[in-house]
């Protein structure tokens, strides 16, 4: 019975004495070793535990062979990671989050976590490598930073198979739910002299507009709303039936109708970048190409003003002469006022080859939208179905909008002006621009009635202004057709065919 507590207390002591002992050659062994010789010693104790643990054990490396982009396995870990250890782990780190207001929480460097999938429990570990060569002297330590997973052995196909794949696609969308937007632009500006130029500069996209704040008809805006959520939900249906995974809108209509501010919502509703193409500072067709290369996924490419960006008329039928001159004059007018002094050399097939040709299809989940004030400008090719598969039109504002602008920017929902001004719109056209800059209160003084008011007199000043213009129409065309007859009209006779 006493022998018990000795053998185990020698047990104890002889354990006690190994690790000491161990512990003593690791110690000699760091401290007075080359580098190659305790590479050499770690590599074949690890060799020797591994052979006997029933774990297993998976690295991800921040970086693998392109040394220039981190590896797109270990960028979706550290993101699922981030968002699964701050309620576990014990030590975190804080860095600053996207809007720059609040701090996110991730793992810090040699911190175990633990996660459960399916029954079957896992660990996590951030560890670094700290490499002892530097290629410069002056240049700080290299690390190589990497995740390691480790499970038991009898989880092996689960968690190599459904539970990295379950990882990576989490990490994906926490990125992209928390990723910072960019607006891109191709403008030229400063660029950077180095490998690293990229033709596309971007800020910071903060555009706050919403499809909840855009003045639309309420159905409208559901079927605009439908066929974008569908578009970004539809990526098997895409490859299953063959098309690349994009799709072309063109929104047309008068000036201050909210195309550029649908583009904004849009992007805020998907989540998406938005590339800002600005057609006329693009060299050439090869140019055009690159560009779309460089934009990535889940992005919308933008090319504003489409029917003024170029000449894109090569292969439309030649008009009128005075039509046609009238055209040019107004585009060198535009290409003059934007600086711009029209040297590209973008061409309508390149264009189109843009929008559907092979190299559009790389990166997939991409929405491709023009703007124009004038559609029947547009060569037939450039927006048929298949490239432009939705156009939309965006046009003056109707009660239904009014009500929106209203209780976004009065908090209104009813008031007794309304009648008045649903009368006034239907027989006066007013974009919603116009209708939004009389809604906004001018003096700190101004309540909801006064900028009800001013809205009000602005549609009264239209309705007379049109009256107005319709009067002189009529009468340019009652002279126009007795100068036509060959007779001049008595003022009884004009009169007379002006009521007609
Ligand atoms: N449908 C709308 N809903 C809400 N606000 C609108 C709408 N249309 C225009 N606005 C307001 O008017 C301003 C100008 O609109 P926007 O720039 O979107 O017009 P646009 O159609 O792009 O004009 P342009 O053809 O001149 O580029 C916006 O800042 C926005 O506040
Ligand atoms: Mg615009």
């Amino acid at each position: 019975m006493e022998m018990v507590p000795s053998t185990m207390t020698e047990m104890w002591t002889t354990m006690g004495s190994t690790i000491a002992s161990f512990m003593f050659i690791w110690a000699i062994i760091r401290q007075y070793c080359p580098y190659e010789l305790r590479r050499y010693f770690e590599k074949y104790t690890h060799t020797i535990m591994t052979y006997f643990s029933p774990y297993i054990k998976i690295s991800i490396h921040e970086f693998t062979g392109d040394r220039l982009k981190r590896s797109e396995a270990y960028v979706a870990v550290e993101a699922y990671l981030s968002a699964n250890s701050s309620k576990t782990a014990k030590r975190l780190k804080a860095e600053m989050g996207k809007d720059s207001n609040n701090l996110v929480l991730s793992m810090d460097e040699y911190e175990k976590v633990t996660d459960e999938f399916r029954g079957a429990k896992v660990w996590w570990v951030a560890s670094k490598v700290v490499s002892a060569t530097r290629p410069m002297a002056y240049y700080p330590e290299q690390e190589k930073r990497y995740y390691r997973l480790t499970f038991h052995k009898r989880y092996r196909e689960m968690i190599t198979g459904a539970y990295l794949e379950y990882v990576v696609k989490e990490g994906k969308e926490i990125r992209v739910r928390n990723r910072q937007r960019k607006l891109y632009t191709n403008s030229p500006g400063y660029k950077w002299p180095s490998y690293k130029q990229t033709m596309w500069s971007h800020i910071v996209f903060e555009h706050p507009a919403t499809f909840g704040t855009m003045a639309l008809e309420p159905d409208k805006k559901k079927e605009i709303i439908e066929d974008l959520v569908t578009f970004s939900e539809s990526k098997e249906f895409y490859a299953r039936i063959g098309k690349a995974w994009k799709r072309g809108y063109l929104l047309y209509g008068p000036p201050g109708t909210g195309k550029s501010t649908m583009i904004a919502a849009m992007a805020n509703l998907l989540n998406y970048d938005v590339y800002d193409l600005e057609l006329t500072a693009v060299k050439d067709n090869t140019e055009l190409r690159k560009l779309l290369i460089e934009t990535t996924s889940k992005s919308i490419i933008v090319i504003e003003d489409i029917d003024c960006s170029l000449d894109l008329t090569g292969q439309r039928k030649k008009k009128g002469g005075k039509a046609m001159a009238d055209d040019e004059k107004e585009r060198k007018e535009v290409k003059e006022e934007s600086g711009n002094s029209g040297n590209s050399k973008v061409t309508l097939s390149g264009l189109l080859n843009f929008i559907d040709g092979l190299w559009s299809a790389c990166g997939g989940e991409r929405l491709i939208v023009f703007t124009t004030n004038y559609v029947e400008k547009l060569d037939p090719a450039l927006i048929r179905r298949g490239r432009m598969d939705k156009h939309i039109e965006l046009s003056y504002c109707g009660f239904e909008g009014f009500k929106v602008l209203a209780k976004n920017y009065l908090k209104l929902e009813t008031h007794p002006l309304f009648d008045a001004i649903d009368g006034l719109m239907k027989e006066v056209k007013i974009t919603p621009a116009d209708v939004a800059e009389n809604l906004m209160p001018k003096s700190p003084l101004d309540d909801a009635e006064k900028c009800l008011w001013s809205l009000i007199q602005a549609l009264e000043e239209a309705k007379e202004e049109a009256e107005a213009e319709a009067e002189a129409a009529t009468a340019k065309k009652v002279v126009e057709q007795s100068q036509d007859g060959g007779g001049v009209c008595s003022e009884n006779c004009m009169a007379e065919k002006a009521s007609e």
